[in-house]
């Protein structure tokens, strides 16, 4: 009704006053799910808008969906594209131009396929290569960064679990995404909501920082720095689920690339000690980690998060595949 007054009007004075009243068109958020066929990505889409876990949906729809909640008392206008699972060779082009669309991106496998976990490496790489050649060509988009966040779904099928938890954490750093989230739609809401809100707040970090801030916006939340919240769970046991302290945080099993550099920092401490052959086990997950498949893009040296203006000693710098933390603990 209201948009129809404002279209008929338009060369009226009346017009201005539609304006005013509706006010101008917010900038919708662009969200892009990606995953093989059967993952779940509508289930999540659905979710997270209806609340309602729905069984089935219709394996060849790809559609938009829109809607709009406050996130870090902001509103977001969330334009949320729902990829069709199986893309042929003929839809490369129509998949290339969705993820030329979109702002950022939720890559999703089942920890119950892993089929669609190794999807995730081609489906990271197609975001890389499209994202790079818009840099390239466009002007004001090039200043923006590209948020991935990796989701695993269905951790409730224990019993068919084919991928674990450290696996998918591990893949998470390698192919370069912003955080990863294990979860099971089906079993909790809070979990999707937490997947949606930090694509929206990394996005929303990126952004800001690179329009050339050399300091956190004050209104970005924490979260989003990839800096470690207090926790109610010990980290000391990674298969408790994990609280955090905010309010507006209820959420559990996430990992940020700075919890997950913690990790890393760790275990390299703990076979640079333990290993009795001379030969450091860090040294050579980091060979393994360096050598390439040729499937692999490789990282971009721009880090994603901004780090301290301090610059790391050159040892420190060198062990940096796991980009080490202390521009973590710096806000
Ligand atoms: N057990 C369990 N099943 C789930 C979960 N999420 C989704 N499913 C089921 O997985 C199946 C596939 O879900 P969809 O949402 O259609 O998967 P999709 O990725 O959108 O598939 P395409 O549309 O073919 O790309 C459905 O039967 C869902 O009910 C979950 O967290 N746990």
């Amino acid at each position: 009704m209201v948009t129809v007054l404002a279209m008929s009007t338009a060369t009226s004075p009346k017009s201005s006053l539609a304006k005013l009243v509706l006010g101008p068109k917010p900038k919708p958020f662009k969200i892009m799910v990606l995953g093989q066929s059967g993952v779940g990505k509508s289930a999540l889409v659905v979710r997270f808008i209806t609340r309602r876990f729905i069984g089935e949906y219709d394996p060849t729809l790809e559609k938009v969906y829109t809607f709009q909640t406050v996130i870090d008392n902001e509103m977001v206008y969330f334009e949320i594209l729902d990829s069709a699972g199986d893309s042929h060779e003929s839809e490369y082009a129509n998949l290339e131009s969705n993820i030329r669309w979109a702002e950022a991106f939720i890559l999703m496998y089942s920890v119950t396929d892993k089929c669609s976990f190794d999807e995730c490496h081609r489906l990271k790489f197609l975001i890389n290569y499209n994202k790079r050649r818009r840099r390239l060509t466009s002007t004001k988009d090039s200043a923006l960064e590209t948020p991935v966040v990796l989701v695993a779904n269905k951790a409730d099928q224990v019993e068919d679990r084919m991928v674990s938890t450290e696996e998918g954490q591990r893949r998470s750093k390698e192919i370069g995404c912003v955080c990863f989230h294990e979860i099971s739609v089906r079993e909790s809401i809070d979990q999707v909501w937490s997947v949606f809100h930090d694509a929206r707040r990394f996005y929303r970090v990126s952004n800001k920082w690179s329009w050339g801030r050399s300091e956190p916006p004050a209104d970005v939340h924490p979260t989003a720095l990839g800096r470690p919240l207090s926790r109610a769970a010990s980290d000391s046991a990674p298969d408790e689920a994990i609280t955090f302290s905010t309010s507006n945080a209820p959420f559990c099993r996430r990992w940020t690339e700075a919890d997950l550099d913690e990790e890393v920092e760790v275990s390299v401490a703990r076979s640079d000690s333990t290993s009795s052959s001379g030969k450091s086990e860090c040294a050579d997950e980091f060979r393994a980690r360096a050598s390439t498949d040729s499937r692999l893009p490789p990282r971009p040296a721009r880090p994603r998060h901004p780090h301290s203006a301090r610059p790391l000693p050159a040892s420190v710098r060198r062990m940096s595949v796991a980009m080490k933390g202390d521009n973590t603990n710096s806000y």
